[in-house]
């Protein structure tokens, strides 16, 4: 298979065979010195490591961050919201143990955003995908590498950052609008807990033309003429319909809509979303502590659940 190394000194990058090389990506991790759970190479995995595999295979799917009463209050009282967000806090770093946050969503949803602030929150180290693929081109913006590369090129760049991201904890990650869609992806992201910012189209493409479309290259390319705002919402819709069976894979499901009148055209503001988050990645521990739990304690009660049971023949039964 051909693989492809990304030279910071080469204009263009090189495709060659053998194995997969993103010094750059690896440059910048050390950078921000955080420390790996295992050392890529030869992998010695480290007890932390096990479980969050271990734990891959019973995930509690998609819990919601339900949005309560309370929010309407929260976001009309910082100061109160503040105080919420900091207990909170308190409880997540017993129970986080450097477990990193993962954020998904479509274009315009706020993951850099939140990435950032969540990060400075919990005390950890905030990635952002394609800042670090720009940062490894020569500064390249995204919307360029998809034109001058192609959009599969910057496909492998995104995994092979994430890839490098994935042994590391206390990281939040602000992943690629498209990066849900790989399989592989998710196995590096699973390495930590997956929160999806979810909001409605109509939100998403209010956003995405206020900043305007050209650095959104899937949205440029079908721009026309001066309704950016339609040009985002007929393509975000679309989009949204391919990715949404990804993105429901998350632990966490984040709503970003408003409960306040006065924001319902920009949506939650950014500190709402960390405490919807917050409250979700809580909630997703305590459900898989559970799930743990009941699968430590399990004890067959009466013969009707054998019937559900699968068995598992000895070789002497065979015989
Ligand atoms: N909670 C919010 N309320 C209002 N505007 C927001 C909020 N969060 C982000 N925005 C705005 O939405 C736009 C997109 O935000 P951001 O770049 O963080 O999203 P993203 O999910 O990282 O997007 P992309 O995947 O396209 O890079 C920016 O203009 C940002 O200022
Ligand atoms: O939704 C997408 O596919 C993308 C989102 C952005 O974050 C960038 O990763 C890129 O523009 C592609």
């Amino acid at each position: 298979m051909k693989s492809l190394t990304l030279d910071r000194s080469a204009s263009k990058p090189s495709v060659r065979g053998g194995r997969l090389n993103f010094q750059p990506a690896a440059a910048l991790i050390r950078c921000a010195n955080v420390t790996p759970v295992f050392k890529t190479g030869h992998v010695k995995k480290s007890a932390n490591v096990h479980n969050a595999r271990f734990e891959k295979h019973f995930r509690v799917r998609c819990q919601p961050a339900q949005q309560t009463s309370e929010d309407a209050v929260l976001e009309e009282d910082f100061d109160l919201l503040g105080t919420k967000i900091s207990e909170l806090v308190t409880d997540l770093n017993e129970e986080l143990k450097g477990c990193s946050i993962y954020i998904v969503g479509m274009m315009g949803s706020g993951k850099s955003t939140l990435g950032k602030m969540l990060a400075n929150t919990l005390k950890y180290t905030s990635f952002d995908s394609d800042m670090m693929i720009e940062m490894t081109h020569e500064k390249k913006a995204v919307s360029t590498i998809f034109k001058e590369f192609g959009e599969d090129y910057f496909r492998d760049c995104e995994s092979q950052v994430l890839k490098q991201l994935a042994p590391y904890k206390n990281l939040v990650v602000s992943t690629g609008g498209g990066a849900v869609c790989r399989p592989m992806n998710w196995s590096y992201m699973q390495q930590g807990i997956v929160v999806w910012l979810q909001g409605s189209p109509e939100l998403l493409a209010r956003r995405v033309a206020k900043d305007g479309l050209e650095k959104r290259p899937l949205l440029a390319v079908e721009s026309s003429g001066d309704d950016l705002y339609g040009t985002a919402l007929s393509k975000i819709t679309s989009l949204l319909e391919d990715r949404t069976k990804y993105y429901e894979n998350a632990d966490v499901v984040v709503n970003l809509e408003s409960l306040s009148q006065k924001d319902t055209e920009a949506g939650a503001p950014t500190a709402v979303v960390m405490y919807r988050t917050l409250l979700g990645v809580k909630a997703k521990i305590q459900a898989t502590k559970e799930e743990r739990e009941a699968k430590r304690n399990f004890t067959i009660e009466n013969a009707d659940q054998l019937k559900t049971m699968r068995t598992i023949q000895s070789p002497a039964q065979n015989e």
